[in-house]
């Protein structure tokens, strides 16, 4: 038996490839690295989709599909003012992608074509849903989106409702190429079991969200804010002081054997392969709202982390802190990684239909033996 299914290689995928030996991630190929520094996240999520990196024709048409889609549906708009304010974003966004999905005008077609524009439809409606679910939070209304931007850009201001600046928008790019894609993690593998059913793929994705919301996957990101909030963040304070307060934190939680989110992999034991690129963004962002204190807490953490048990971060870890500065509140993280993630698990709903075999593993019953009613 392989509890957790830890080391079970289940199927194949040509989506991307993680190598935990030589520390690489590739989409398609492409190391994960050189598409964050020269792609759009556009650019990114064709090649997930199609394989292949589109020219510049084939771009145009697609960053039109997307922007044609941005805006928040009226119906879906009223359901999201139904639900409770003080609720968890990730609840809003799986309502989201079941609402879409049972309103899609291609809904019971699973044909090759109709799940692209499915995929591509839900890929450009989740910002707005989770720009528009933060501010209503803060009681400010739905800002429309523009057609003038890139999907980076345009997240950014329907969240602020004000010209996102470039810098910003380069970290935030560089955030969403980053967590797009991960082969066989919690979620993509949700969704490919729901798939595997010949169910459609708003219901896989509802699945996949469902994943990804828990603290051992995605909601890490908005955990490891948690914790930087439980040190306490002193705006004012020297670097080092805020490092050492950190260390003396996760000495502390490792000694009561707590778990700290943003650190360890399942695949990834020495080191995830994306950290040091959204660390360079994070850094970029540290630099920007000058706010150091916040590295002396990265690093405090990670060091006292690696000291103690030889742990490294994942993803989570830096995108955490970079999206605290760029001003989404901590519940939005998980939903800004579920936009990005959209382009990943639908390139694996896809891949699946197309080399269907039902999962359904077995398992070792260890309950009682027979007996009689
Ligand atoms: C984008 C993503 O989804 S990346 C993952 C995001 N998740 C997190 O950051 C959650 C925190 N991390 C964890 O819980 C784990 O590292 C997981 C679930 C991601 C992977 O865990 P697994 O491969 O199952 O390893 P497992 O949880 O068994 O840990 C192995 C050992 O390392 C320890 N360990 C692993 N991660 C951590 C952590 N974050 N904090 C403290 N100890 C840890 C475990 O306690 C265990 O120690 P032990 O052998 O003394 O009992
Ligand atoms: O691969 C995993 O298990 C988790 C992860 O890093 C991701 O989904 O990006």
């Amino acid at each position: 038996m392989k509890k957790g299914l830890a080391g079970v290689v289940v199927d194949y995928t040509a989506v991307s490839k993680v190598n935990p030996d030589t520390n690489s991630l590739l989409y398609r190929g492409y190391p994960v690295q050189e598409l964050a520094a020269k792609c759009s996240f556009e650019q990114v999520a064709y090649l997930l989709w199609n394989g292949e990196l589109p020219n510049e024709a084939q771009l145009a048409e697609f960053t039109a599909r997307e922007r044609a889609g941005r805006a928040l549906d009226p119906a879906l708009r009223l359901i999201i003012d139904a639900l409770p304010e003080d609720g968890h974003p990730m609840d809003v966004c799986r309502t989201a992608a079941s609402i879409l999905g049972a309103r899609h005008e291609l809904t019971g077609d699973s044909s090759p074509e109709a799940n692209m524009k499915k995929a591509i439809d839900l890929w450009a409606a989740m910002p707005a849903v989770v720009a528009f679910d933060q501010r209503r939070r803060h009681g400010l209304d739905l800002v429309e989106p523009r057609e003038d931007l890139d999907y980076s850009a345009n997240f950014l201001w329907m969240t602020f409702g004000e010209d996102p600046v470039d810098e910003v928008v380069e970290a935030f790019n560089v955030s969403m190429i980053l967590y797009a894609e991960h082969s066989f993690n919690a979620s993509t593998f949700s969704a490919r079991v729901v798939t595997s059913t010949l169910s459609d793929l708003h219901s896989a994705v509802t699945a996949a969200i469902g994943a990804l919301k828990g603290p051992l996957h995605g909601g890490a990101n908005e955990a490891v804010m948690h914790t930087f909030d439980e040190i306490g963040i002193r705006s004012e304070e020297a670097m080092e002081e805020a490092a050492v307060r950190a260390r003396a934190w996760m000495e502390d939680a490792l000694a009561q054997k707590k778990k700290v989110m943003g650190f360890g992999h399942r695949v990834y034991k020495h080191g995830d392969s994306r950290v040091t690129t959204m660390k360079a963004a994070l850094d970029k962002m540290i630099a920007h709202y000058g706010r150091h204190e916040l590295l002396g807490l990265y690093n405090g953490l990670e060091l006292a982390m690696d000291e103690a048990k030889a742990i490294k971060p994942n993803l989570d870890y830096p995108a955490g802190p970079t999206y605290h500065l760029m001003g989404f509140d901590t519940p939005t993280f998980t939903p800004i990684f579920v936009a990005s993630r959209i382009t990943g698990w639908t390139a694996h709903i896809m891949e699946q239909l197309a080399s269907n075999s039902l999962i359904r593993p077995l398992s070792e019953y260890n309950g009682h033996e027979q007996r009689p009613v």
